[in-house]
Formats: C-alpha cells, structure tokens, sequence
C-alpha cells in the first residue's frame, strides 16, 4: 500500500550516505565522530530508545558511549558529568535522555550543554536561532517528520493547513515551527482546545503527537490529508501503538506513518545526522 509511508526506509537510506561519509573520514585516518548519550535512571521505556541509537551508531560506525546514572544522582553531579563531556573533544554530541527523575530541574540541565554539542536541539539558544531561522541544531524528531514531508514532495507548504495536535516543547512547538518556515498555516491543539476533532479535519498536514493511544479517528480526518503519527504509545496489549487509528483513517488520507516503523526511526537517523553536523563544526574550530 503506498499510502503508508515507511520512514525506516528512509531512515535507512540517510543512515547509509552517513556511514560512507563516516568510511572516508576512517580513511583518512581522521578522528570519528561520537555521540554520549546520558541517561539517569533505569526506566523501562528508555532502555529500548537507547539500544536503537547504540545498534544505530555501530552500523555506520560512529563512536558512541552511554553513560548510565543512578537515580539517585543530584543536580550538581549531573551537572558535573555534563561539564566534562562539554570539555572533552573527542565528544561530538551529548544527549540528555528525556524524561529526567522529577528532582532533577530539566531547564537547568538543558542550559548546562555546550550549545555546539547539544544534537537534541534543547539548549535555550539553539531554539531561539531555529525559532528566528537561524542555522542550528534541529530537534530530531521534528526534523525527521520534516524529512518525511518532503520525502513525499511536502516541502513548499504555502496555501495548506498544518494542524499539530500537543504542545510538547520536543514535538509540538518545534515543529510548529518548521512548519511555520515552510509557510504552512499552522494550528497547534493541546488539552484546553475546545473541539480537536474538528480542528484535525481541517488539516492538510495532520501531525499527531499527543500521547494518547489511537485517538485519531477516521472523522477527524479530511480527504486526501497526510497524517504524520508522532504517539509512542502502549495499547492494552503492551504492544507499541501511536496517536492514530491507522486501519481506521487509512481511507481518507493520502499519506500516513505508521507506528512503528515511521516516525522512530526518522529520529534516530536525525540524531545520527546531527552528530555529523557537529562533528563538521569541531572539525572546522579545531582546523
Ligand atoms: N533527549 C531525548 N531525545 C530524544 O530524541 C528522545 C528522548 N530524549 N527520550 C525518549 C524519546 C523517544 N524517542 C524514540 C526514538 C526512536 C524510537 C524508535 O525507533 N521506535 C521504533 C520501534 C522501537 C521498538 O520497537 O521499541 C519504531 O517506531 O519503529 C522510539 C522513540 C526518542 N526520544
């Protein structure tokens, strides 16, 4: 069916062009690029996110190196690893993973990153220059559902309805955004929207990610709408499901993403991605 769109493959095809980018820099016997992922705590959920991006770096052979912290850990020793890691120039990209435990000040964190390390795109700095269209480093999985959209020749949005349904500062508003630059005509729905439903079914562009299992129906739905499903969710089953009900809204739209096999993958070949882009810009400082 090609309505569905597959951003595994696509993922796979970036992940590709970034390994042999990778292979020339072995060649010439350069430093490798390498991305430090710190996770706190054990939470289940975050365990499998990490081995994707760990199995990720070893098959295009960048470098890369998880730092697992206790729970227990205070916001002055996390932040102390993260200094170090900012000193430290054979790290290309530091990733924070999200959701920090509740004692911990996520602001505080995110500002701690050396801005020219911060892969995620979460640094205060960072979102300013992407909010003014500023070079930057772009959150991976907005700017995978990006890569999707003009995959399918969305690029130029003028004249078509982009309706975002959350307000997450990882999802939502970042992509928002993006969609603004491409000059889409953007609606963003979160918990206090009077009627969501009818919002969605004005979208040419519907972007899901809201959090709740299978919330989309097939009414909120317009005809020939691309539906981008953004959910990681668990249904009843344990089994991973999205925000949309794809066997039901598969009928009307044009274009969907499927879950899994859509939107993940996209954001990890991002994070892959932007941790070459870093890489450049150490490479080019150090000269
Ligand atoms: N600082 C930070 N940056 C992140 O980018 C970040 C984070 N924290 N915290 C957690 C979320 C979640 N996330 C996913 C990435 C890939 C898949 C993915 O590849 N999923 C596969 C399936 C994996 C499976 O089967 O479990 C798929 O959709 O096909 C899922 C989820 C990134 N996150």
């Amino acid at each position: 069916m090609d309505k569905i769109i597959y951003g595994d493959v696509i993922a796979q095809n970036i992940k590709d062009s970034i390994k042999a980018r990778i292979d020339t820099i072995k060649e010439k016997g350069q430093r490798l690029p390498k991305l430090v992922v710190v996770v706190v705590g054990s939470k289940v959920a975050s365990q499998s996110y990490i081995r994707g991006k760990e199995k990720a770096c070893q098959a295009i052979g960048m470098e890369n190196d998880l730092i697992q912290l206790d729970d227990a850990i205070t916001q002055q020793e996390l932040l102390r690893v993260i200094q170090q890691l900012n000193h430290d120039h054979t790290v290309d990209g530091i990733l924070i993973q999200m959701p920090l435990p509740k004692h911990i000040q996520e602001n505080e964190i995110l500002f701690a990153i050396d801005p020219n390390k911060d892969v995620d795109g979460f640094h205060p700095f960072n979102v300013g220059k992407m909010m003014i269209q500023e070079k930057t480093f772009i959150p991976c999985t907005p700017k995978g559902i990006m890569t999707i959209l003009k995959h399918i020749g969305y690029e130029d949005l003028s004249g078509l309805r982009a309706v975002i349904l959350g307000r997450s500062n990882v999802v939502g508003r970042p992509v928002s955004q993006l969609l603004l630059n491409q000059h889409a005509t953007v609606t963003v729905c979160h918990t206090r929207t009077e009627d969501v439903a009818k919002e969605a079914a004005n979208a040419d562009i519907l972007i899901a990610a809201a959090g709740q299992p299978r919330m989309v129906k097939a009414d909120w739905v317009k005809n020939g709408a691309v539906v981008i499903d953004v959910g990681v969710n668990r249904d009843e089953c344990g089994k991973l499901c999205g925000d949309v009900d794809l066997d039901e809204v598969i009928a009307k739209c044009r274009y969907i993403t499927p879950v899994p096999k859509g939107v993940g993958p996209m954001t990890i070949a991002m994070l892959l991605e932007n941790t070459l882009e870093a890489y450049d810009l150490h490479m080019e400082k150090e000269g």
